[in-house]
């Protein structure tokens, strides 16, 4: 059974908050002094990946009484639910098994009583068989000429895994193949994308769990249009058109054969999809080999979560730590910050991930939270970020706590820039550690007392760091699940439904009422006010 419990009633948090009041007066610095092992005891390996926590603002009470948290709110217990395929997604009535789409142990996986894994083989092996045709050109464009360009337009999860995916994995792309996202409804999304693109040499891959998604269906019929407008036939949609999706119907109805569509399944989230058929545009631009590689760094991952203890188990250690911040010190936010450029759009993809997953405020009673919930994600690439944001994250009034993640070794080996990188890697966490003391800024500018209180950084700001030997994509899959597993904790102690978005269709279903309006002539007064007064200025405007 899933547990349900409210964690603000555990003894644990009472003690935390106790703990808590201790621990804010404590300096990171003095924690190192007094523990010389601390850098030992407070990281984890996992294959290529190292993860340090010892420049976090605990100590070995804090840790314990974590754990006691995640214990007493049943952690164990619901991560035994959902890779049993319990129906922990209770909103919707669903299974939650991505874990399922990168199964490599042999063991079958239930959704009710019916075994998925031989369902999830059968679109892998069609997915396989699809990629390898694509690149090895042996599938043909309507005029004879092999697919170059891949499209792929679809939005949230059917857009920002597959995104962040094939440019972190890059090095990786097979021949000359380009791909491409069309996510946005804007027109210049498509426009701009099918300027570099030629429709003899382009496959659209229409990616939409539910095949109903307005921004999706309306670039898809525009790419179609576009598409028979370059002088393809009706005939010819079967050869650079192709569905992955939950619903069969809505594929046909838009024409596209079901041969061509690659099916998920309810029981995959839209932002745990790349694993399933949303993945296509990953295997056909890597290779399916390296993309079974990144699911089976997933699959290592969600062992290593299933079956570790949770004082050692990384994703937990993740998540506990990330509630000790959210809840005793108040902390609003949360950088991801990776010291890898492929991984520009890593910060992004976690954004829908952990912020559509855990930005709820009612409990799975349904009754209305009054602890915080899911942290504001962000980020970006370092450096780029020291030279614009991180001013803040060391001075500002806001304890921001960070990830730092880095490669070893980088896949472009030029001079000397990867060393650069990584002494500015180490540089920030230890500078953000250890702050400034007043002594130390007068030992540098003397006794200038003016711009002594400018200089002096108080430090004491908690970061982890993630080192990884390569960025392959055995570590890239392992990394993902890391950081999936750490939401799904972290939903487990907020006892909230990390699994649904009902948030999001407010603003769908008001935008499907007002498109009508803004089609009609006249002014309009149904509304509010403001947004009366903005549509009848729109009007006005673009006349
Ligand atoms: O894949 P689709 O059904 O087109 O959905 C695309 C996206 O739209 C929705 O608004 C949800 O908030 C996302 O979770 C989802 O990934």
């Amino acid at each position: 059974m899933f547990p349900n419990i409210d964690p603000t009633t555990t003894s644990s948090w009472k003690s935390l908050q106790e703990h808590y009041t201790g621990m804010r007066e404590k300096h990171l610095r003095e924690l190192f002094i007094a523990d010389e092992k601390r850098f030992e005891s407070l990281s984890l390996t996992f294959e290529d990946i190292l993860v340090d926590f010892s420049k976090n603002r605990i100590d070995n009470k804090t840790r314990a009484l974590l754990i006691s948290l995640a214990n007493e709110c049943k952690l164990p217990e619901a991560i035994q639910a959902m890779f049993s395929g319990e129906k922990i997604n209770g909103t919707e009535k669903r299974s939650v098994l991505h874990v399922a789409l990168r199964n490599f142990s042999g063991r079958p996986i239930f959704d009710g009583d019916s075994d998925v894994m031989p369902e999830v083989q059968r679109v892998l092996g069609q997915m396989e068989r699809f990629s390898s045709r694509i690149i090895s050109g042996e599938w043909k464009g309507y005029t004879g000429r092999p697919i170059r360009h891949l499209v792929n337009i679809g939005i949230g999860g059917s857009d920002l895994g597959p995104v962040m995916v094939t440019e972190a994995l890059r090095p990786y792309r097979q021949g000359n193949m380009e791909v491409h996202f069309v996510s946005n409804v804007d027109g210049t999304h498509l426009a701009e994308t099918l300027r570099n693109v030629d429709p003899e040499e382009t496959l659209f891959i229409i990616a939409s769990k539910t095949f109903t998604t307005q921004e999706t269906m309306t670039n898809a019929h525009s790419a179609r249009d576009w598409f028979l407008e370059s002088g393809a036939g009706d005939e010819d949609i079967s050869s650079h058109f192709v569905a992955l999706s939950t619903n069969r119907e809505g594929v046909t109805e838009f024409g596209i054969d079901p041969e061509n569509m690659f099916e998920f399944w309810e029981w995959v989230g839209g932002r745990y999809s790349l694993w399933s058929a949303i993945g296509l545009s990953i295997a056909c631009y890597i290779g399916f080999a390296n993309y079974r590689e990144l699911l089976m760094g997933a699959h290592a991952m969600d062992e290593h979560f299933r079956t570790t203890d949770l004082d050692s188990n990384i994703p937990v250690v993740l998540g506990l730590l990330g509630i000790w911040y959210n809840n005793f010190f108040g902390c609003e936010t949360h950088a991801i910050l990776p010291y890898d450029q492929y991984m520009h759009r890593f910060a992004a993809y976690f954004q829908q991930g952990d912020m559509e997953s855990n930005g709820k405020s009612t409990d799975r009673n349904g009754k209305h939270i009054d602890y915080q919930t899911g942290p504001i994600i962000w980020g970006e690439p370092g450096t780029n970020g020291q030279h614009a944001f991180y001013q803040l994250i060391h001075q500002g009034t806001k304890i921001i706590p960070c990830d730092f993640l880095a490669p070893a070794i980088s896949h472009n080996p030029i001079g000397d820039h990867h060393v650069k990188l990584l002494a500015n890697f180490f540089a920030q966490t230890e500078a953000l550690m250890n702050g400034k003391t007043e002594a130390e800024v007068r030992e540098e500018i003397g006794n200038n007392e003016e711009l002594i209180p400018f200089k002096e950084f108080a430090g004491n700001r908690p970061t982890n760091s993630i080192l990884f030997k390569k960025l392959t994509p055995r570590t890239l899959g392992s990394l993902i699940a890391m950081y999936e597993h750490k939401i799904f904790v972290q939903g487990v102690i907020w006892n909230i439904y990390s699994f649904d978005q009902w948030g999001v269709e407010l603003g769908k279903q008001l935008a499907k009422k007002i498109l009508p309006e803004l089609e009609k002539p006249g002014e309009v007064s149904s509304h509010d006010g403001s947004t009366n007064g903005l549509i009848n200025a729109w009007k006005k405007m673009k006349s």
